[in-house]
């Protein structure tokens, strides 16, 4: 089954970073007890989509977001951020694009204890030498709507707290892509669907491209396309699919 086209659900905007995966290989591991997490991926995510990756547990959807995030190197394949491939890249100038392209939000927050949760925000403007633009700080704090909790660490707020603190620091250097990997995964319903929105809102309003690893029907059905991986293969993919038709997928497909 050839998936490898995104959906072109909403127009292509200017702003948002197309995302191009070609026979992508990923192994872990050598001879027989070597692991086949991805095994001949071709996948597309157009400019300013919204796409959720989903499949059960060990089917290689945090592989595949990782490869094609930049975050690990595939064993074979290549992919494409526009018009570079960045897998012939070397790991400095690779580390650079992330920076400049990519925004990247985790289930587990990954957020620096010792900092307050403004310095969390522009660590990675810091992390790139540039000037901290402090007021746009407190502006993206107060989008998740945790302006006031600015110079606090991040270790006396909630869970959902902490996960907007991620999302605004993620969001901070406005990156055409951002990639999340179970980002609702600790976070009750409700605080859940504030960061989906923040992340929906990113894609309307912005035309980022997103890519999300979740579990969750109710959150992939936020995206444009659900596509489904079972065992390292593109198995299925859904455009614009209620919470309902997903579950209703999934279970057909037994995930
Ligand atoms: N660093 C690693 N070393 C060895 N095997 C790995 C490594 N990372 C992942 N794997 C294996 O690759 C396969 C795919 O893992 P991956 O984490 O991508 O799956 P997943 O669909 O995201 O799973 P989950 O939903 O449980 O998070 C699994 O069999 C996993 O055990």
């Amino acid at each position: 089954m050839s998936l490898s086209t995104g959906a072109q659900a909403r127009p292509v905007t200017e702003s948002g970073l197309g995302i191009h995966a070609e026979n992508l290989h990923r192994s872990y591991g050598r001879g027989r007890a070597a692991v086949h997490a991805l095994r001949g991926v071709d996948i597309g995510f157009a400019p300013g989509t919204f796409t959720a990756v989903m499949g059960p547990s060990g089917s290689g959807k945090s592989t595949l977001l990782q490869c094609v995030a930049g975050m690990d190197r595939q064993t074979s394949g290549t992919v494409h951020w526009g018009t570079t491939e960045i897998t012939a890249l070397r790991e400095r100038r690779l580390a650079q694009l992330r920076r400049a392209e990519a925004g990247f939000i985790f289930q587990s927050y990954n957020l620096m204890p010792a900092m307050t949760v403004e310095q969390n925000v522009a660590l990675t403007s810091r992390l790139a030498g540039d000037r901290v633009d402090w007021a746009a700080v407190t502006e993206c704090l107060e989008r998740v709507g945790l302006a006031d909790r600015r110079k606090e660490q991040p270790g006396r707020l909630s869970g959902g707290q902490q996960q907007r603190v991620a999302v605004a620091r993620a969001l901070f250097a406005r990156p055409r892509v951002l990639f999340a990997d179970e980002p609702t995964g600790a976070l009750d319903r409700a605080t859940g669907r504030e960061v989906l929105w923040l992340l929906r809102e990113g894609v309307e309003n912005e035309g980022r491209t997103c890519v999300m690893v979740t579990h969750d029907p109710v959150a992939a059905s936020f995206a444009d396309r659900v596509v489904v991986l079972a065992d390292g293969v593109l198995v299925d993919e859904l455009t614009r699919p209620s919470a309902a038709q997903i579950s209703e997928k999934l279970s057909e497909l037994a995930c």
